[in-house]
């Protein structure tokens, strides 16, 4: 992986508007080798913004294969070899540059665990805690943020086996808690959680950013997002095409930007279940234009042929000419 970026050095400090992260223009190919010897590039994300400031949730939706777990692995610095990235990725206003993201993964960047197979079956679970805890007095820390998470202090001497899925999620949320990270990932942790653990889930992720962190949550699922995050952020077919704040999501999608995301919103059951005819373009059939123009009521002759530029404003954005 190269990631072309000038690496300058900044002060260490986030400053109080600077974005925790800050993904700009960016775009990844994968090199692939065909028979013979010739190499091809198959371009899979070609323009994704997203910006995320402390204390703050970000849900990045999307259809399957829009790019949102590239994404993630983008930001991780855990892309294959053959993956090409360009564009921006800024943490805590400096570029991140692969040496540093090895330095910061698992420290000030991770990625939330999502099932028990993420804890270690042969030690406590306080110990478990415990040993992401920075510093001193571990075994207080720990057993505050038990408290915290509703864990009876008790459970810190339990293996995870003898414990139900619902407190083996609660030990999770307090790894994530404990840990020193600013900025955590969290990849489809939802789907197929019954109401409940997915209200314990959508709690505890929420109760990371009241401690400060900076969550980005990825999902499908637009209801889950909307519960949980201070804005969406809608990929499609690799391009960011809107980030919108929740409280934009209401009526008929008329404070909504972008066509897509409308049609995101009125899809939804308790907006009728209008459907949006057609289905993203397959990575090999990405056209000229808008990349959304197949499939766009409002479309004119200007979007067959040229792509928009990306429009921002109070950390909104919208890629339409006619948003
Ligand atoms: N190593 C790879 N080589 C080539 N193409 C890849 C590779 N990894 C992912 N892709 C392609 O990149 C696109 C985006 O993949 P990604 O996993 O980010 O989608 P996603 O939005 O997370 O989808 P889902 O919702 O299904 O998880 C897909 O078309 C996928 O096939
Ligand atoms: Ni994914």
């Amino acid at each position: 992986m190269k990631l072309q970026q000038k690496e300058e050095p900044l002060p260490d400090l986030l400053e109080k508007d600077q974005p925790l992260l800050e993904v700009k223009d960016l775009s990844l190919s994968f090199r692939q080798y065909r028979e013979g010897l010739r190499e091809t590039d198959l371009q899979v994300i070609s323009k994704l913004d997203i910006t995320l400031y402390k204390k703050e949730i970000v849900a990045v939706v999307g259809a399957s294969g829009s790019g949102k777990s590239l994404l993630a692995s983008a930001i991780l610095g855990l892309l294959p070899e053959n993956a090409f990235l360009r564009g921006t990725i800024n943490f805590k206003g400096k570029p991140l540059s692969p040496e540093r993201q090895e330095h910061l993964r698992g420290e000030e960047i991770s990625l939330i665990p999502q099932s028990v197979s993420a804890l270690d079956p042969l030690m406590k679970t306080g110990k478990q805690v415990q040993a992401v805890i920075k510093g001193k007095n571990k075994k207080a820390v720990q057993q505050e943020i038990f408290d915290k998470v509703g864990l009876p202090s008790k459970t810190s001497n339990s293996y995870p086996f003898e414990l139900s899925g619902g407190m083996v999620r609660r030990v999770l949320a307090a790894t994530s808690l404990a840990s020193s990270a600013d900025l955590i990932i969290a990849d489809e942790p939802t789907p197929g959680l019954d109401p409940f653990a997915l209200k314990e889930t959508v709690n505890y992720i929420k109760q990371l950013a009241e401690n400060g962190k900076g969550v980005i949550f990825i999902t499908h699922d637009i209801e889950t997002a909307l519960k949980i995050a201070d804005k969406v952020a809608v990929f499609y077919a690799g391009q960011t095409v809107e980030i919108a704040k929740v409280e934009n999501f209401c009526g008929s999608g008329e404070n909504l930007r972008h066509p897509y995301t409308k049609a995101l919103w009125n899809a939804l059951p308790q907006n009728g279940f209008v459907p949006l005819p057609g289905s993203q373009p397959l990575l090999s059939e990405v056209a000229e234009g808008c990349i959304f123009h197949p499939r766009c009521p409002v479309k004119t002759d200007l979007c067959k042929k040229k792509q928009p530029e990306s429009k921002s404003k109070n950390g909104e954005m919208v890629r339409c000419f006619y948003a």
